[in-house]
């Protein structure tokens, strides 16, 4: 990867990971760990946090330069705005970086973050996202699970899911939040950390790249017809097809499922068979953004199956079968 110097003109899309958890959680004190372990990597880094006077920035060792605050206000509400002008800001300020983390609010609804990211087309050509991480108490995440929607939302949206504080629990204790959390989102990558120390490679997810997608949602998926795991009101439905998918069709229909329950969807994720199309569609969709990437063509021995992830609150799987199914391709 090459240096980005705050140019327009850069070569690649500088990577962004979003760092994300509820208060407490361990945020800081992760990406302390990330700054100490990659010397190698000039990380600019943007925190968010609410009250007047800015504390995070000085709890951040050794990127005193690098730093850049968001105060007074949540990242994923009223300061979008201001998320984009920093990021203008940051690439005209011609300091030298090479990967962006968002460290955002223990509130904050990280696909309004992301959102920054898939919607503005002069941001887009900038920064790429590369994952979500959301840090999780290993001691009291489980009830926050249970009293905060914003919590349940940070999970459900997570590429990566770090639970911190794993030393504090007993071993069945943290097994049972494990289960827990890979039932609310069986696409993310979950792993422990101590004080934020863990040996997951938190900056090279790939999270929005179409072969790491797929190998992802095949995991999950698999071949059965289809099945959803549980987390009481939030839950993840998977869904597969071996009949090519109108492109038209899902498109129209995605949009107007976003747009109608867009509230209620955290994520979407999907390898489609197109008819018409050799190659892979994978699908996926940040708040009311949706995209289709292409990934390498479907081999000869392969089944074509579309296989599709649906996560959200009080989904109704049945209809969301009924009107896939209405995708297919007729012909
Ligand atoms: N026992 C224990 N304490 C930890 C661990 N990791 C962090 N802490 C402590 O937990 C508190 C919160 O950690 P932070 O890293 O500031 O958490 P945060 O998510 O950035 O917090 P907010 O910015 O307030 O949302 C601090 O006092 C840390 O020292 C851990 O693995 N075990």
């Amino acid at each position: 990867m090459s240096d980005h110097k705050g140019s327009p003109l850069q070569d690649m899309p500088i990577p962004v990971t979003i760092l994300t958890g509820f208060l407490g959680a361990g945020k800081t004190s992760l990406l302390n760990q990330l700054i100490a372990n990659h010397p190698e990597k000039k990380l600019a880094i943007i925190e968010n946090e609410f009250g007047e006077v800015p504390i995070d920035g000085d709890l951040v060792i050794g990127a005193q330069d690098n730093i850049f605050e968001l105060a007074n206000g949540c990242i994923c509400c009223s300061l979008n705005g201001e998320l984009i002008e920093t990021l203008r800001q940051l690439l005209d300020s011609g300091k030298v970086f090479d990967h962006l983390i968002i460290e955002t609010t223990g509130m904050a609804e990280p696909d309004a973050v992301a959102l920054s990211f898939v919607s503005d087309p002069g941001i887009q050509a900038e920064f790429q996202l590369d994952g979500t991480v959301c840090l999780v108490d290993a001691v009291s995440g489980q009830e926050t699970l249970l009293e905060r929607e914003e919590a349940v939302k940070q999970i459900t949206f997570a590429d990566c899911i770090v639970i911190n504080k794993a030393n504090d629990v007993q071993e069945h204790y943290l097994a049972a939040l494990q289960s827990n959390l890979r039932e609310m989102n069986p696409l993310a990558q979950i792993t422990t950390a101590n004080y934020g120390r863990t040996e997951a490679n938190l900056l090279h997810l790939q999270a929005y790249e179409a072969g790491e997608l797929e190998q992802k949602i095949k995991s999950v998926v698999g071949d059965s017809p289809t099945h959803h795991h549980h987390h009481s009101d939030v839950a993840a439905h998977s869904f597969t097809f071996d009949q090519p998918f109108d492109l038209l069709a899902f498109i129209h229909w995605s949009k107007v499922l976003l747009m109608i329950q867009g509230k209620n969807i955290y994520r979407i994720k999907g390898i489609l068979d197109v008819g018409n199309e050799n190659a892979k569609m994978v699908f996926q969709s940040v708040r009311t953004q949706s995209a289709f990437t292409r990934a390498g063509d479907w081999p000869e021995n392969e089944p074509r199956l579309s296989r599709i992830v649906i996560i959200g609150k009080n989904l109704k799987r049945e209809a969301l079968e009924k009107a896939l199914r209405s995708c297919l391709s007729k012909g």
